[in-house]
């Protein structure tokens, strides 16, 4: 038992006491009214008095049951109290460890995400895929710290990140442990629709390409934050990276949507400090790092997808 219930238990006992006393001051009045005055000295108005005589002949009548009635009720209203205070306290309980235990695990960490998309890079400039989808599994993390109007970017995010954590678990994973020998096998096997739209709309190189589309998206806005003033506005940033880049893959309902949301993203300062880094100063610092292995990360990308004409996969 904590504090809360026994302020309950205790507010509920001095409430039972009062209607218990109101109650008998109730029937005593209507008593007294019954016996002693004429209503009628309520003057003209016929049906106010006649009325008050109604109820105080009533009380006065059943005053025993409308001791009762006035005490069940107040039990009522106690049992429900109690239900509420105890569900209030028992969900936000289950409720803080739930979110304790998101905090641990889906805390967004910009380091993580520096690391995977070091870790990308092989010595010979290959890129791993798994490094690739723990980057944005990270960045996805920060997304969700956002709120639920953010909710339809990533959903498409996360879906994008299971078609390809479900080809590398696959029995075919060995062949997408980098994304060039994803695209070789890929395209070497047919398994890519590379005109219109066909059996193959999961395939590891169209997920990837749209990955890779807001890719540019991201070192365009973390560019922007990270030579902004105090004062600027993370929303600007967003939408004139997001119109740069992956505006011109989206319809106008999607443009739109993307548009509406940027509006509601945190001030600039809010936003460093979700990245769990430190100091404006850190995070700036650290942005300074991540920005160039993501742009490499883009760059091997691009060259790749461009060399075999996949650019523009349905
Ligand atoms: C260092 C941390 C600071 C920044 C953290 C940013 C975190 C961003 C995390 C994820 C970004 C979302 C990536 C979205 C991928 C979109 C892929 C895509 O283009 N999908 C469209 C096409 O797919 P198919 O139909 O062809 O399969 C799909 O139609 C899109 C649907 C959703 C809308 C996507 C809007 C993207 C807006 C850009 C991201 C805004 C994030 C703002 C938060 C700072």
């Amino acid at each position: 038992m904590n504090n809360y219930h026994t302020s309950f238990i205790f507010e509920g006992g001095i409430l039972v006491f009062l209607v218990h006393c109101g109650s008998t001051r109730v029937c005593a009045l209507s008593k007294w009214i019954t016996a002693e005055t004429d209503l009628s000295f309520y003057g003209s108005d016929a049906l106010i008095s006649f009325n008050l005589q109604v109820i105080f002949v009533f009380v006065n009548r059943f005053q025993t049951y409308f001791k009762h009635v006035m005490l069940l009720l107040c039990l009522c209203f106690l049992t429900d109290s109690c239900l509420l205070a105890w569900a209030v306290s028992h969900f936000s309980k289950r409720k803080k460890t739930m979110a304790d235990t998101v905090s641990d695990d889906q805390k967004f960490c910009l380091k993580e995400v520096l690391d995977a998309f070091r870790l990308c890079l092989s010595e010979n400039r290959e890129v791993y895929l798994q490094h690739y989808v723990a980057g944005w599994r990270g960045l996805i993390k920060f997304l969700n710290t956002l709120g639920s109007v953010f909710g339809f970017i990533s959903k498409d995010a996360v879906t994008k990140i299971q078609i390809l954590v479900h080809l590398l678990n696959g029995e075919n994973g060995s062949q997408y442990v980098t994304i060039q020998s994803m695209v070789k096998y890929e395209q070497g096997n047919e398994l890519v629709d590379l005109t219109k739209r066909g059996n193959n709309q999961e395939s590891g190189c169209r997920t990837l390409l749209r990955l890779h589309r807001a890719l540019r998206w991201l070192e365009l806005f973390l560019d922007r934050l990270r030579t902004s003033s105090e004062d600027g506005k993370t929303s600007v940033m967003c939408a004139d990276a997001y119109n740069e880049s992956l505006a011109k893959y989206h319809p106008w309902v999607i443009r739109k949507a993307a548009g509406m949301a940027f509006c509601l993203l945190p001030g600039r300062q809010a936003f460093l400090e979700i990245m769990n880094v430190g100091s404006s100063e850190q995070v700036v610092a650290m942005l300074g790092e991540a920005i160039p292995l993501i742009s490499e990360v883009y760059q091997i990308t691009e060259v790749l997808y461009a060399q075999h004409n996949m650019l523009d996969l349905p």
